[in-house]
């Protein structure tokens, strides 16, 4: 046998070995390279001391008297400490690489404690596959072979009870337990329940299950995530920040409306029934390309609506024109979110997702919480009212994901990780939004019932031109417009063509700019009218901030 032959077969020995032995040891087999690719040297064996490993783990997490507390176990695993030993004991029961095994030397393997609480924390942290194996006492190979085992045992073991297709009783159940939260009040915070049991109807239940398997809610991972979307939505070329083309439509009027909904969902023929215009309706998908605007005068007031092409799941990562189309839908002052009413109400969710990864923040009230960066003296955290979803850590962690160091924050509320991700991005908008469930004419007066509880909706059929009136008390209502008569000295109100204000901007100095620019200029006083003031008339005048309305 010559040199190079040998060689080869030393090569395809070791090849085997590391096929072999790779994934089932925690020693790790080290292939060292001593600068020359070609020669491999025997491989170096890690005495990690395991036991030792799982001693620590249990005591700090498993034992009676934790180190850490529950809080923490909560937010390092992302789950509740007896859901996780619910996954060990059942992985255990189905593949025995989970349970606790004896080598052939005598000497104990990994204990299923250590195997799990790699594969959760690569899961929560998206780590590295050996970043525990200091703590842990776990190779990186090992890791991987923990993490594959891991998800397809949850796979096998819970697939079938919670990543399927509710049945009767599982959405009987979930009602139940939003009934339990308060559903179906329509309340914000009790909307959550509510969305949450809706949401299985249609199958959607990892969501509510998203604790026990899905990490994605971790502080440090959406941090990082809203910082990607930031950078991927950042336009890349000069002055590219327009909407594109077709869809850069002149602001006009005193406010602006967006339709959005997946294709086919009656967007256009809204726009029409609505406006009057002309905007192409077809029974097959995708027949909007660019924006189309069209004009309501209701109440006085000039509201413009936008009838903007169909977007589809992944719209907010530049699927089809999703991109363009969220980006005309931050501008508008309400969004009106179209569904078909016998296409699954989880399209609800998804719309939601691609507009809140664009930034918008449907019915929702900017955080009550203040972040001040700093020069200099740490991270200095404060809350005025008792806060169940950040400490400390969480926010130093999110900070640092930021690179800020230095910084007062102050809470006011329960303010949740997302919340003071969203103030220290800062390029927020916070938008009313109505979900007109479209072709109501389609389905029966008990689904209409059961529709009848999702919040913030209306229902109507665009085509028979069912309830469009109340559609658009309803977007008035959303608005907050506030209609100013203006009033020639003794003489009547001009109740023709009233001054609009939005809810935000209503004080005189408003008022004045939405007539002339150079109004204010000349402008002394003003005699006001109505419900709000406090005599009639109330004199006001330009240097306060006085709310006209
Ligand atoms: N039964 C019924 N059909 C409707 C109603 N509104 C719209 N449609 C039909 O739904 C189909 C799609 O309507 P469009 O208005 O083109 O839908 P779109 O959302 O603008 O669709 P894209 O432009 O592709 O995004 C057409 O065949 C309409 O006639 C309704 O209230 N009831
Ligand atoms: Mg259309």
């Amino acid at each position: 046998m010559d040199s190079d032959n040998s060689d080869n077969n030393d090569q395809e020995f070791w090849a085997l070995v590391e096929e072999e032995f790779m994934d089932d040891s925690d020693e790790e087999q080290q292939l060292q390279n001593s600068g020359s690719s070609s020669r491999r040297k025997r491989r170096t064996t890690i005495d990690r001391g395991r036991e030792e490993g799982h001693n620590r783990l249990f005591n700090d997490y498993f034992s009676k008297n934790p180190v850490y507390t529950d809080v923490q176990f909560r937010r390092r695993f992302r789950m509740h400490r007896h859901v996780f030993l619910r996954i060990v004991d059942a992985l255990g029961n189905y593949d025995e690489y989970f349970q606790m095994r004896v080598d052939a030397t005598g000497k104990m393997g990994l204990s299923p404690l250590q195997k799990c609480t790699t594969a959760i924390r690569m899961l929560a942290y998206g780590s590295p596959a050996d970043l525990v194996d200091e703590y842990v006492r776990i190779g990186e190979s090992t890791s991987i072979e923990c993490l594959q085992r891991f998800v397809k045992g949850v796979n096998v073991v819970f697939g079938a009870e919670y990543l399927r297709k509710p049945n009767n009783t599982d959405v009987e159940h979930l009602l139940q337990m939003g009934e339990s939260r308060g559903f179906p009040d329509g309340k914000d915070s009790k909307e959550q329940g509510y969305c949450s049991s809706f949401r299985v109807t249609e199958g959607i239940l990892i969501d509510l299950c998203s604790d026990m398997f899905l990490p994605t809610t971790f502080p440090i991972f959406e941090a990082k995530l809203a910082k990607l979307r930031r950078e991927l939505l950042t336009p890349t070329t000069k002055g590219g920040g327009g909407a594109g083309e077709g869809f850069d439509v002149t602001k006009s009027g005193d406010a602006r409306v967006g339709l959005v909904g997946f294709p086919s969902v009656g967007k256009s023929t809204l726009l029409n029934k609505l406006t009057g215009t002309f905007s192409e309706v077809a029974s097959y998908e995708f027949t909007t390309l660019t924006c189309i605007p069209g004009v309501i005068t209701y109440r006085g007031a000039k509201i413009q609506l936008l009838d903007l092409p169909g977007i589809i799941e992944g719209a907010k990562d530049g699927k089809g024109r999703g991109r363009q189309v969220i980006s005309t839908a931050r501008t508008c002052n309400c969004i009106l979110i179209v569904l078909d009413a016998i296409k699954p109400i989880t399209h609800k969710r998804l719309i939601e997702k691609e507009l809140e990864g664009f930034g918008i923040r449907l019915n929702k009230e900017p955080p009550n919480l203040t972040f001040r960066r700093k020069e200099k003296g740490g991270i200095n955290f404060t809350s005025t009212a008792t806060n169940t979803h950040l400490d400390l850590d969480t926010v130093k962690a999110i900070c640092s994901e930021y690179r800020i160091h230095n910084a007062d924050i102050t809470l006011r509320y329960d303010a949740t990780a997302d919340d003071l991700i969203d103030v220290i991005e800062g390029s927020r908008i916070y938008t009313p939004c109505i979900y007109v469930v479209n072709k109501i004419d389609q389905i029966t007066l008990e689904e209409l019932e059961i529709l009848d509880k999702l919040p913030h909706y209306c229902p109507v059929s665009a085509h028979l031109e069912w309830n469009l009136d109340g559609l658009l008390d309803k977007v008035w209502e959303y608005l907050c417009l506030t209609r100013i008569y203006t009033k020639p000295k003794g003489m009547n109100p001009d109740y023709e063509d009233p001054v609009i204000l939005s809810s935000k901007k209503k004080t005189v100095e408003d008022f004045c700019d939405r007539i002339h620019k150079d109004m204010l200029k000349q402008f002394k006083y003003a005699l006001v009218w109505g419900s709000s003031a406090k005599h009639k008339p109330q004199r006001v005048g330009k240097v306060d901030s006085d709310s006209i309305c």
